[in-house]
C-alpha cells in the first residue's frame, strides 16, 4: 500500500517536472537568439538542471524499490550488568558506535519478479538468502502479528533449519542467532515479502558493548519505518514518535530473547531511547547526568557469549540462591547511589563524585567477580590500569569482551597515552566514546 503511495509521488514530480521543462523549452525557443549571451546562460542553465531533475526522478521511479534506513547506538553498562536480569538496578549509557541498516523493498511490479529475501553483512562480506516461497513453507504462518510476540520454541526450530541451509562458514556460527533472530523479526513485522537488508556496523561483535540489541533495534527501526505512510524525504537522521519507539523496542527485546536466551531489556532500552537510563524490572528512568564522565573502553578481544555467561549466573543462583541475593541486593545499591552521583547538583566537587564513582566501580567489579563471570583478561587490564591509580570493571556480560576505566578530570593525557600504550602492548584495544548520545534513528 505505502509502496504505491511512493510509487504515485515519484509519477506526480515526475510528470509536472518534465511539463516545466516543455514549457521553458517552448517560451525560450523562439527568442533564444536574441537574447543577450548572460541571459542565453541563464536559459541554458535552467533547461540543464529541470533536465537533470527529470533524470534523477525518471531514474529514481525506474529504480523500483523504496529505500529505508536506520541505526541504532551500541551502550556501556556503568554498574548492574547480570545483577539487572534477577531483578535489581542498573545504569547504562548509548554511546556514539552504531549498527547500521538499509532495508531495500521491491514495488509491486518488480516485487513480481523479486521474491527473495536477501540479508548481507557487509563488513563480514556475507549474504545469505532465502526465497520467499521457501520462507512460507518452512515458518509457520501465524509468526506474522501486527502486536510483538515471542517466538515460540517450535517456529525456531524451523527457523534454525532455514538458517542451517544457508552453510554459514565454521568460524562464524556465532552469527546463526542473529540471523535467526533476523529471519523472526523480518517475518513477522513485515510478513512474506521480498526485500534487500544491509547491515553494517561499527561495533565489535560478543564484546560487551550491546552489538546484538543494536543490531535489534536496528533492523525493527527499519522495518517499523517501511510502514509510516509519511515518507516525505528530510535532511540527516531523524528520531521516531514515542509510540514507534516503544514498539520497536518491544519487538527488539523479543530478538534480544533469541540471542540472549532471558535478557534484562536493558540493551535494546538504551539502544533504542539513547542518553542515559536507569533500569530495573523493565522500568525505566532517564537520567540527567551533572557532571562530566569519560570513560576509556578496552576490548580484551576474548571472544564470550552473553547467553552462556548468563544462564551461568542463574545456574549458580540456583546451586546459593541466598548468597546471590545478597550479591544482587549489593549491585541494586551500587547502582542506585551511583544514578543519584551522576544526576546531584548539591556542592560536592567533581573529585570527590569521581572518587565516589571509582570505589562503586571498584565495588561491582568485585561482585561480578563473585558472580563468576570475570576472566583473566579482565583481570590484566584492571592491574595495568591500577598501576596509575585509574579503576576499570568490565562492562557487558564479561568472560572477555569490554572493560571500562574511569578517566577523572584530574588525569592527564599523557597518563591516559601512557595506559593505552601499555594495554595495547598486551594486545588490547583501546578507545574512547561519546556517552549518552541518541537513540535510534531512521533516515528516508
Ligand atoms: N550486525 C549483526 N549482524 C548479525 N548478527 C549480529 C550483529 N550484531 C550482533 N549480532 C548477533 O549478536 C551476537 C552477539 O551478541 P552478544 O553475545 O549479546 O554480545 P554483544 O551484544 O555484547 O555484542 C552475535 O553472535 C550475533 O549472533
Ligand atoms: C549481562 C547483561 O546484563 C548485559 C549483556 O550485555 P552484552 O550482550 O554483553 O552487551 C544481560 C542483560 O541485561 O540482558
Ligand atoms: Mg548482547
Amino acid at each position: 500500500m505505502h509502496s504505491f503511495a511512493y510509487r504515485e509521488n515519484a509519477l506526480f514530480t515526475f510528470s509536472v517536472t518534465t511539463l516545466a521543462f516543455i514549457c521553458a523549452i517552448a517560451s525560450f525557443s523562439d527568442n533564444f537568439s536574441n537574447q543577450t549571451p548572460s541571459a542565453q546562460m541563464e536559459v541554458s542553465l535552467t533547461l540543464n538542471i529541470t533536465a537533470r531533475l527529470a533524470v534523477t526522478i525518471y531514474l529514481e521511479h525506474k529504480a523500483e524499490e523504496m529505500e529505508v534506513k536506520a541505526r541504532a547506538p551500541g551502550k556501556i553498562i556503568l554498574a548492574g550488568e547480570h545483577a539487572v536480569v534477577h531483578g535489581s538496578t542498573a545504569v547504562a549509557a548509548a554511546i556514539d558506535l552504531y549498527t547500521y541498516v538499509t532495508l531495500r523493498l521491491p514495488l509491486q511490479s518488480a516485487a513480481e519478479n523479486n521474491d527473495r529475501l536477501t540479508l548481507q553483512l557487509k563488513d563480514l562480506s556475507l549474504e545469505f538468502s532465502w526465497s520467499v516461497s521457501r520462507l512460507k513453507e518452512v515458518i509457520p504462518c501465524d509468526s506474522s502479528t501486527s502486536s510483538p510476540a515471542s517466538c515460540s520454541g517450535e517456529t525456531l526450530k524451523s527457523i534454525a533449519v532455514l538458517v542451517e541451509e544457508q552453510n554459514i562458514p565454521e568460524e562464524k556460527i556465532w552469527l546463526s542467532s542473529g540471523i535467526s533472530t533476523f529471519l523472526w523479526l523480518y517475518t513477522s513485522i513485515r510478513g512474506f515479502s521480498p526485500a534487500t537488508v544491509i547491515i553494517t556496523t561499527e561495533l565489535p561483535y560478543g564484546s560487551g558493548l550491546g552489538s546484538s540489541a543494536a543490531f535489534c533495534v536496528a533492523l525493527t527501526s527499519a522495518l517499523i519505518a517501511s510502514s509510516i505512510s509519511d515518507k516525505t524525504h528530510r535532511e540527516g537522521w531523524s528520531s521516531l514518535d514515542e509510540t514507534n519507539l516503544e514498539l520497536l523496542n518491544k519487538w527488539a527485546f523479543e530478538g534480544e530473547k533469541i540471542i540472549h536466551g532471558k535478557p534484562s531489556g536493558i540493551d535494546n532500552t538504551v539502544s533504542a531511547y539513547g542518553n542515559m537510563i536507569k533500569f530495573c524490572s523493565g522500568e525505566i528512568t532517564r537520567l540527567q547526568s551533572n557532571m562530566p564522565l569519560r570513560m576509556l573502553i578496552t576490548n580484551t578481544k576474548v571472544g564470550r557469549n552473553t547467553k552462556a555467561l548468563v544462564s551461568g549466573v542463574s545456574e549458580r543462583t540456583v546451586r546459593h540462591p541466598d548468597a546471590m541475593k545478597s550479591v544482587f541486593n549489593a549491585v541494586d545499591s551500587i547502582s542506585k547511589e551511583l544514578a543519584a552521583i551522576i544526576q546531584s547538583k548539591d556542592e560536592n566537587s567533581v573529585t570527590e563524585k569521581e572518587e565516589s564513582i571509582k570505589e562503586l566501580m571498584e565495588i561491582n567489579q568485585g561482585l561480578l567477580q563473585s558472580m563468576g563471570v570475570s576472566h583473566s583478561s579482565i583481570d590484566t587490564v584492571i592491574r595495568t590500569t591500577l598501576k596509575h591509580k585509574l579503576t576499570s570493571k568490565l562492562t557487558g556480560a564479561g568472560g572477555g569482551g569490554c572493560v571500562l576505566t574511569l578517566l577523572p578530570t584530574v588525569v592527564s593525557g599523557t597518563v591516559v597515552d601512557k595506559v593505552v600504550e601499555e594495554l595495547e602492548s598486551s594486545g588490547f584495544q583501546c578507545f574512547t566514546a561519546s556517552i549518552g548520545g541518541n537513540g535510534a534513528e531512521i533516515c528516508f
